[in-house]
């Protein structure tokens, strides 16, 4: 089992990736695409990369708002798994 990350981990894990929000035992990033296709096609490559890491992050769809919650729900909270997605994420956004 991950072990779970701890308060000062988070909270440099967090100034790390300020585009992050902590939600209790998750994080949160929110991305607001220009066009409708253009979210869908990027939830379409993140299921790619989750599929081939094994760590899948919850995903919700309002239109062109694409938000993306991330925790290790075998640990039941944050781990290093849920760090190295919310990075992937971010290289897939830039
Ligand atoms: C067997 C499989 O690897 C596990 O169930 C994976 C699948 N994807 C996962 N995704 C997330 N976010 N948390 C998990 O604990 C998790 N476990």
């Amino acid at each position: 089992m991950s072990d779970l990350l701890d308060e000062s981990e988070i909270e440099a894990a967090l100034k790390k990736h300020p585009d992050w929000e902590l939600e209790g035992n998750t994080i949160r990033r929110t991305i607001e695409f220009e066009e409708y296709m253009e979210g869908i096609d990027f939830v379409n490559d993140l299921a790619e990369i989750a599929e081939e890491a094994q760590h899948h992050p919850d995903v919700e769809i309002q239109y062109t708002k694409i938000t993306l919650t991330l925790t290790t729900h075998d640990a039941g909270g944050l781990t290093d798994a849920d760090l190295e997605m919310a990075q992937r994420i971010d290289n897939l956004v830039d």
